[in-house]
């Protein structure tokens, strides 16, 4: 059976991880409809990884038209337990130059038309989300960044990451209340993702790429799609090596993960009243539950 426990989803100029071998493509169908493209099984130096291209491989899906929910469902179906999200992001800081990466570890959800639970329907969830990415697996990226002594490219562990709904990019003054708020990097796709890999208790974690300065810095050009996939296109190699090198150390030593059991304390209704119907569409969730 089709299966991985480390999943990578692919953001815009990352469609395709160029050393996946034995790669088996897979259409996995879900209660919440098609994920963006097929899931892409292959091996990583004999680990097993399913990856995924957020947009489709040819970036055929808005941020507010992913599928989120059927992208995580996808993963968790698979046996994904820990997942890699990596995402162009234009810096909100002078110090975080296009080519750098950063490891977020806060998020701020400015996105207003999208789904980011799996629940209602007759079951109440709250899971926590003070600590919004898997600390333990954002600092097995970054020390993969260190290892890996790339030149021309600076590790900023930690920040917060603002999600936009987009599609347009932010305004001048959208960009500088941004900044005023102290974040690092923005993006349109992250937190939706965050919070229904918690809801999957799957630990999730982001390899943000810088690619633009938005549109606030005056020494540099307001940010455009060309400028996004180039500098991407530069970093493309780069960000494929930190994924391969995360994958060996998270397959060495998996750590530990609060995402894990994020449900245990979550859940409101009691189990004996949660229909029948919503059971069965969450079975996937809530089986270690029942
Ligand atoms: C192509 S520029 C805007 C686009 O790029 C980022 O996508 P992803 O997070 O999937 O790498 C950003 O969030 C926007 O969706
Ligand atoms: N400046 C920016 N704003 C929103 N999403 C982005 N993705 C890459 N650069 C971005």
């Amino acid at each position: 059976m089709s299966h991985a426990k480390i999943g990578i989803i692919g953001g815009s100029g990352l469609y395709k991880m160029e050393a996946l071998t034995e790669v088996e493509e897979v259409r996995v169908e879900t209660p919440f409809g098609d994920p963006s493209d097929a899931v892409i099984l292959g091996t990583l130096n004999g680990t097993r990884v399913a990856f995924l291209a957020r947009h489709g491989r040819h970036h055929h899906l808005l941020p507010t038209e992913l599928p989120f929910r059927a992208n995580i469902y996808a993963m968790k179906s698979l046996g994904v337990e820990y997942l890699i999200s990596a995402s162009a992001v234009g810096s909100l800081k002078t110090e975080a130059k296009p080519l750098d990466m950063v490891i977020p570890d806060q998020f701020i959800d400015r996105t207003c038309h999208r789904i980011s639970t799996f629940f209602g329907e007759g079951v109440v969830a709250h899971v926590g989300f003070g600590d919004p990415v898997c600390l333990a697996l954002a600092r097995i990226i970054g020390d993969a960044i260190a290892s890996l002594n790339l030149t021309d490219v600076t590790l900023h562990r930690g920040g917060t990451y603002v999600c936009m709904e987009g599609p347009a990019f932010s305004t001048k003054a959208e960009s500088n209340l941004h900044r005023s708020w102290g974040a690092t990097v923005i993006g349109m796709t992250n937190v939706p993702e965050a919070k229904l890999a918690r809801e999957a208790e799957i630990a999730y974690a982001t390899l943000a790429l810088v690619t633009d300065y938005d549109c606030w810095h005056s020494d540099h050009d307001s940010v455009t799609v060309d400028m996004v996939i180039a500098n991407l296109q530069r970093n493309a190699v780069n960000a494929q090596k930190v994924i391969q090198e995360t994958v060996r150390r998270l397959t060495q030593n998996p750590p530990p993960s609060e995402a894990h059991s994020a449900l245990k304390y979550a859940i409101l209704t009691p189990l004996d009243k949660i229909p029948d119907a919503a059971k069965e569409k969450l079975n996937l969730l809530l089986k270690k539950y029942l």
